[in-house]
């Protein structure tokens, strides 16, 4: 039996547990097609107008930081105007793949029907369901750590080629939990599992996320999977498939 060194995992999803193939075109342009329709029949939602006031606050930090055009949403005006407005901001997030918050919550209640009306299905990694489930059945726990949010993580997990593999998952976290580039992020995520960061291995393709990881003191690993961005030099571990971390040598 291999013995682990960790006591939890924690994962990346794009580019680590699912192919980018999958975020970049299946979802994104799922995103993209159903935007507008969705503004339209969801605008008076009480959720869809938090995430616009999100949108909207983080459009104007974007014009006062690094992104002087950023499309803006007024506060006020007939809801056809606002509509418009949250579309092109949303538009212009997507284009330049930004990973805001409110962006990551609106697309994941865009993608929710997709979903449901079996359009969508998540594509994970076969090496991945198979640790997913050994870590189970040693009750090592699993956490998700993305971008994308904590209802997006839910229904990408809930509707995969395998099944629902939510009951293998033992929590979620989003960058409502802070920044995944920024070591605090992994210590918060330590302090809410319960377990020091010494004893957590982060999986990710994002060198600078898995730099974050290890300044808290988590183990790591980069996930090198097809179409995943090239990296430069860096003497973190590395993996082409999770079986290797049940090798008898890790
Ligand atoms: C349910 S996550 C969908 C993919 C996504 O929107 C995203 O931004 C993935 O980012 P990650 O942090 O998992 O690389
Ligand atoms: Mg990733």
């Amino acid at each position: 039996m291999t013995t682990l060194s960790y006591r939890a995992a924690l994962l990346d999803i794009e580019g680590t547990t699912t192919p980018v193939t999958f975020v970049y075109d299946v979802l994104f342009p799922y995103a993209r097609a159903h935007a507008e329709a969705f503004l339209k029949s969801a605008w008076e939602r009480p959720e869809v107008q938090d995430d616009i006031a999100l949108l909207r606050d983080q459009a104007r930090q974007d014009a006062a930081g690094d992104f002087p055009d950023a499309p803006q949403i007024p506060d006020r005006g007939d809801a056809d105007t606002l509509r418009q407005a949250a579309l092109a901001n949303i538009h212009w997030q997507m284009d330049a793949d930004r990973k805001t918050t409110g962006l990551k919550s609106l697309q994941g209640k865009i993608w929710k029907d997709g979903y449901a009306a079996g359009t969508l299905t998540a594509s994970v990694y076969p090496d991945v369901f198979t640790a997913l489930r050994r870590w189970h059945e040693a009750k090592l726990p699993t956490y998700i750590y993305s971008s994308g949010s904590v209802a997006a993580q839910k229904l990408l997990f809930g509707h995969t080629e395998e099944g629902d593999l939510r009951p293998l998952l033992a929590g979620y976290f989003d960058t409502t939990t802070g920044p995944k580039k920024v070591a605090q992020s992994y210590r918060d995520i330590a302090d809410e599992i319960g377990v020091p960061t010494a004893d957590v291995l982060f999986v990710t393709d994002n060198l600078h996320e898995a730099i974050a990881a290890r300044e808290a003191g988590m183990q790591t690993r980069i996930a090198l999977r097809p179409g995943n961005a090239p990296l430069p030099e860096h003497d973190h571990l590395t993996l082409t498939s999770f079986d290797a971390l049940f090798s008898p040598a890790d």
